[in-house]
């Protein structure tokens, strides 16, 4: 006769065999947000709901291929195969997998390995299904809110922004005054206590021009966001 346990270890076994279509995984440091400079396990999700005009991972949805499928099992493993605690969840869009994204947060959360596993959702996916079943306090979201300039800015759940929790993140990736305009619109319209950021398209947008904008506007709750890894390395290079 099944007990609990039994059942328990079913459903894990289930949710294990669970696949998703993958780009990459591997060990960096954070280049972005209140983690920034911590190692760090990056799981890249392939696939995308948005097109975003400057995106730089078009390599992660089609006409570019998935690398591999992979089970959730198998992604535990290959990420255990890293010293870091902390976990970035990336993509693509790495909640476009409604469940298995979900399952894949919880297993990942249940291995007790880290302290912290932050993902990286483009505000164009509901935020509640995952808020409302995900228990693990250290599952984390930073939410990159698409401005005019990125050409999906219809595509914003102007809802997820007040699901958001102090511990979560808002970044506002600015690409032209007209997007700094837009952030600041959206932040004195709406209650938010996640940590809000900016930060700079890298093409366009001169760091030191976004800062005095920030300084000039009085925007004392705002925290500049640089990309570490695109000062530290090539821009253009992957797995960094
Ligand atoms: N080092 C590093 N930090 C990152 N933070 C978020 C990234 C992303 O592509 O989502 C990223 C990335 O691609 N590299
Ligand atoms: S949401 Fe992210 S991955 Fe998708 S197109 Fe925009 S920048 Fe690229
Ligand atoms: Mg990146």
């Amino acid at each position: 006769m099944n007990n609990y346990a039994d059942d328990t270890q079913t459903m894990n076994q289930a949710a294990r065999d669970i696949r998703i279509p993958m780009v990459d995984i591997y060990e960096t440091v954070e280049g972005e947000g209140t983690r920034a400079g911590y190692p760090t396990v990056f799981i890249r999700l392939f696939g995308c709901n948005l097109r975003c005009s400057w995106c730089d991972t078009k390599y992660s949805y089609p006409p570019y291929e998935a690398d591999r499928m992979m089970t959730i099992a198998e992604i535990l493993e290959e990420t255990s195969s890293y010293q870091a605690k902390h976990v970035c969840v990336t993509g693509g869009e790495p909640l476009l997998y409604g469940e298995r994204s979900r399952i894949l947060l919880q297993e990942l959360a249940n291995t007790s390995r880290y302290v912290d596993i932050h993902v990286e959702t483009n505000g164009a996916v509901h935020l509640a299904p995952f808020l409302e079943t995900i228990s693990s306090p250290i599952v984390r979201y930073i939410m990159d809110y698409k401005l005019p300039d990125s050409g999906e800015h219809e595509r914003m759940i102007h809802e997820n922004l007040t699901l958001l929790r102090p511990q979560d993140e808002l970044k506002f990736v600015i690409a032209s005054e007209a997007d700094f305009d837009a952030a600041k619109r959206v932040i004195l319209e709406t209650e938010i206590r996640a940590t809000i950021l900016f930060s700079p398209v890298w093409e366009t947008m001169p760091p030191a021009r976004l800062v005095e904008m920030i300084l000039a506007h009085g925007l004392p709750q705002v925290k500049l966001n640089m990309q570490l890894h695109k000062v530290i390395w090539d821009p253009g290079m992957r797995r960094v």
